[in-house]
């Protein structure tokens, strides 16, 4: 039997205090970092909830969608788990997540659809080689988002996130410290995860544009 997570005294998406995300910037540089998108009290209770989900809420993380999924452990060694609306507190996070979307096609006319996101622990020594989010025209994924959650992360603990530009040349070493969001277009930037000390936990997510065709739905991840 599968244990479902504590529900009770969970955040509500209106507790959620965020920071303005400098829009104009990610539309001209293709990405935006905010060091406090969201206020420490509200950061930490979901790093307390992630730190509380039981060990079966958790799956080893693959790569690819649907048919063509795969674990490979060379590649990516982060255990994660899909947020779900059922969820009160993943429900928090992904509303909240829904308002910047709206937000995100008000300024910038992206046309964003949906959103999906999971929760991701790396243990110590993991990390998560270079990759593309999405391929040019081969995917729906148009934005990613990563919300860290680690509380006093050093730069001695590792586990950076190293933001590639063109010509393989480093544009961000980025900490993945507590109330920390990242946004990038998912097609253009290379990145990856370095190995930490620490067990590190964070919300990656990707904001899609409706790849539907023929009356299918798109499915999601
Ligand atoms: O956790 C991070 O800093 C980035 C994670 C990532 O690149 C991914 O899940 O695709
Ligand atoms: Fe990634």
């Amino acid at each position: 039997m599968r244990s479902e997570p504590h529900t009770d005294a969970a955040l509500h998406v209106d507790d959620f205090a965020t920071e303005a995300i400098d829009l104009e910037l990610l539309a001209t540089q293709g990405y935006v970092i905010v060091p406090n998108f969201l206020a420490r009290a509200q950061c930490q209770q979901l790093y307390d909830y992630a730190l509380g989900l039981p060990s079966q809420a958790w799956y080893q993380a693959g790569i690819g969608r649907a048919d063509k999924f795969t674990t490979n452990t060379a590649v990516r060694q982060d255990k994660i788990r899909w947020l779900q609306a059922e969820q009160p507190y993943e429900n928090a996070y992904l509303k909240m997540m829904d308002r910047l979307r709206l937000e995100i096609n008000r300024s910038l006319f992206m046309g964003l659809f949906d959103y999906e996101c999971h929760l991701a622990h790396y243990p110590p020594g993991a990390f998560y080689r270079k990759h593309l989010d999405a391929f040019k025209g081969r995917s729906n994924r148009i934005l990613t988002t990563v919300f860290y959650l680690n509380p006093q992360w050093q730069e001695a603990d590792g586990g950076q996130l190293v933001i590639y530009g063109e010509r393989g040349e480093v544009l961000e070493t980025v900490l993945p410290e507590a109330g920390k969001l990242v946004v990038f277009l998912s097609d253009v930037f290379v990145h990856e995860v370095l190995a930490g000390l620490r067990d590190r936990y964070s919300i990656t997510g990707w904001y899609r544009l409706n790849a539907s065709i023929g009356g299918l739905v798109d499915p999601t991840h």
